[in-house]
């Protein structure tokens, strides 16, 4: 008897759990707007892992951090080798820098907060009709890292929009909020051109500037400038809703951007940590001004000289929190390696060269362990 009773526990279990996932699938603003008052183990972080575990205490900064700061139109002035200097050292020692006085009007970055506040409070139905597992896709929503892999779920909705061919992918971005096409096509050309700006400082700070020797490269110089500029661009929107208990999850895991460089809009509601020598510390957000982040290609491009370093977002149980982050590097089917000139006997090559492809295998293929695909591409 006894098994048959067991059975039938097991099975009704068994479907409780489909359901539970079926309801985690649909995101954690779902959830939120369903009215739970607690974190739901699915999101429960094991121990080591949590924000602020007494463990994970000791490896958390007590004061928020300052970032360096760029300023972008002094880089444009006579004092521009002052500041390519300062550049290269945010890139060498943080990783990160803040860029302010960036010249794109506060109108185009407040719309598309704005707008992506708006699209994530749209009914549920119309925010699936974006959802697709594909992750060439031009749009997708969805939550967590990556749905079909996590084991924990991360506390965190999305909607990743393609930027190019901006003419091909752009009928398929969201028409609801109406206005979210124009915010956002607007947005992604006016940081792609402050992209391609800051990459030619980030370039020129490398010693990359000016040289007449281009008989042995595939892609010369001065024609890095122009791959960049029919580059990839993903814009990623996050939502992180309040969390009934933010210190059993995190928003997002610890990771690092694969491409060049990202350009991070937030709004003023803090989350995001950087790991700066050996402890996380917390971004203040600053008004007007753009987190700017090394990715891998650029870590792997510049043979290890700038670093690609790891960040997490913590979430809170007060507020809704909103950041656009756009992700540039070489068109997606480039690939990436060490550049010659940055490698000699004193820094020989460091890194195998990658493309965008087999980091979409990577994290396809594994429970995402983004952190470790640059680890992956190192030479030992
Ligand atoms: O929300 C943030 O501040 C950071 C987002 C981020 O790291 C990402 O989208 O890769
Ligand atoms: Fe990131």
């Amino acid at each position: 008897m006894a098994p048959a009773i067991l059975g039938m526990k097991a099975e009704t279990k068994r479907k409780d759990d489909t359901q539970l996932e079926n309801q985690y699938q649909k995101g954690v603003k779902h959830l939120c707007e369903n009215g739970i008052t607690k974190v739901p183990s699915k999101y429960i972080l094991p121990l080591p892992e949590r924000p602020h575990s007494n463990k994970a205490e000791q490896n958390v900064a007590k004061a928020n951090l300052k970032l360096p700061i760029i300023d972008f139109a002094e880089l444009q002035g006579p004092n521009r080798s002052k500041v390519l200097e300062s550049l290269a050292n945010a890139c060498e020692v943080y990783g990160f820098f803040q860029l302010v006085n960036h010249g794109i009007p506060s109108e185009v970055t407040s719309s598309m907060i704005d707008v992506s506040k708006r699209f994530f409070e749209l009914p549920f139905e119309e925010r699936a009709k974006y959802m697709s597992a594909d992750m060439n896709s031009p749009v997708r929503y969805g939550t967590s890292f990556n749905q079909t892999k996590d084991g924990v779920f991360c506390w965190r909705d999305f909607l990743k929009l393609m930027c190019q061919p901006m003419s091909d992918v752009l009928p398929h971005w969201p028409s609801s909020p109406v206005d979210l096409r124009k915010s956002a096509v607007t947005y992604a050309s006016e940081t792609k051109f402050l992209f391609l700006m800051v990459v030619e400082a980030i370039l020129e700070s490398l010693g990359l500037k000016g040289t007449t020797n281009k008989k042995t490269e595939d892609i010369d110089e001065d024609g890095i400038a122009k791959e960049f500029q029919n580059g990839s661009q993903l814009m990623i929107v996050n939502c992180y809703p309040p969390c009934p208990e933010p210190d059993l999850t995190l928003g997002m895991p610890p990771h690092s951007d694969y491409g060049f460089l990202t350009l991070v809009l937030q709004d003023e509601v803090e989350g995001l940590q950087i790991q700066h020598e050996g402890k996380w510390v917390t971004v203040e957000p600053t008004p007007n001004s753009f987190v700017v982040n090394v990715g891998d290609h650029l870590e792997i491009f510049s043979n290890g000289r700038y670093k690609s370093v790891l960040h997490r977002v913590v979430v809170n149980s007060m507020k809704s929190r909103i950041s656009v982050a756009s992700l540039h590097s070489l068109p997606f089917q480039c690939v990436v390696r060490p550049w010659p000139k940055l490698i000699d006997e004193a820094n020989p090559r460091r890194y195998k060269e990658t493309d965008f492809a087999s980091f979409i295998e990577y994290i396809s293929s594994c429970e995402p362990k983004r952190k470790n695909f640059l680890e992956t591409r190192k030479l030992t």
